[in-house]
């Protein structure tokens, strides 16, 4: 459902990603593992379709349609959807808003908020105010919300407490039930809630330099740190 060729991006003029392979098909989660600054989040949001990373050179193949110049809405529309690592407040636009667009079915949103604990937030402006754990579970309901083929998911574990760590990881387990996605970690606490064939990638300086399976990978990088063994 996703292949990716030879990717290199440029972000203000310096390249960040030096030709990223990548490969999932339909229903495959995959996991990406790195340093800060490997690429990770820039790779998300390339394949997501924001403006300031400009793709050099490769392809990017999403359900048969090469979408490497798309724009992000036309993205949004064949099925992909993101949560970002630190997404912005928006200030006069209330959270049920933005869900209404991306779902008209009202009912099933107010159902879906009640089942996910988020009734409290539909009528706030958007992560005004929410702490950290709150943004990252409002961020997901909106994706719920979206139910994209393709979830892209920047470090949901990132600032949360352990009792928000398992909403959280609830919540990914059934957005991501029959459909793909690409989940970014440092911590590898959400791996217990991703499938046990989910593919792993290392990054590291904007290439991916190991691949295999995600939970045996996380286990040497614990052990070892992101270089052992031989590249792949
Ligand atoms: N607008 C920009 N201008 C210059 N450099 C940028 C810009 N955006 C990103 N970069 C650089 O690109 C590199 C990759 O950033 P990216 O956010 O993709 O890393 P990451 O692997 O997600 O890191 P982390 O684990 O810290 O979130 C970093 O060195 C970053 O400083």
């Amino acid at each position: 459902m996703l292949k990716v060729d030879n990717l290199v991006v440029k972000v203000d003029n310096k390249e960040i990603l030096k030709g990223i392979d990548f490969e999932l098909k339909d229903n495959e989660i995959g996991v990406i593992f790195g340093q800060n600054g490997s690429g990770k989040s820039t790779f998300l949001q390339t394949l997501m379709g924001f403006s300031d990373y400009k793709v050099k050179n490769g392809k990017i193949i999403f359900e048969n349609q090469n979408i490497a110049n798309e724009s992000i809405d036309k993205r949004a529309k064949l099925g992909m959807g993101i949560m970002l690592q630190k997404p912005p407040v928006i200030k006069g636009v209330k959270l049920i808003d933005v869900l209404k667009l991306l779902n008209n079915n009202e009912e099933e949103i107010l159902n879906l908020a009640k089942k996910y604990n988020m009734e409290s937030y539909l009528y706030r402006e958007i992560n005004k105010g929410f702490s950290g754990g709150e943004i990252k579970r409002s961020e997901l309901f909106s994706l719920i919300i979206q139910s994209p083929k393709l979830a892209l998911i920047d470090e949901p574990e990132s600032g949360v407490d352990v009792d928000n760590l398992k909403l959280i990881g609830e919540m990914i387990k059934n957005l991501i039930q029959n459909r793909s996605g690409i989940v970014i970690t440092h911590t590898g606490e959400i791996l217990k809630y991703l499938p046990d064939n989910s593919k792993g990638f290392i990054f590291e300086n904007g290439k991916v330099i190991k691949k295999g399976l995600a939970k045996e990978l996380f286990k040497d990088i614990k052990k070892f740190g992101f270089r052992r063994g031989d590249e792949s």
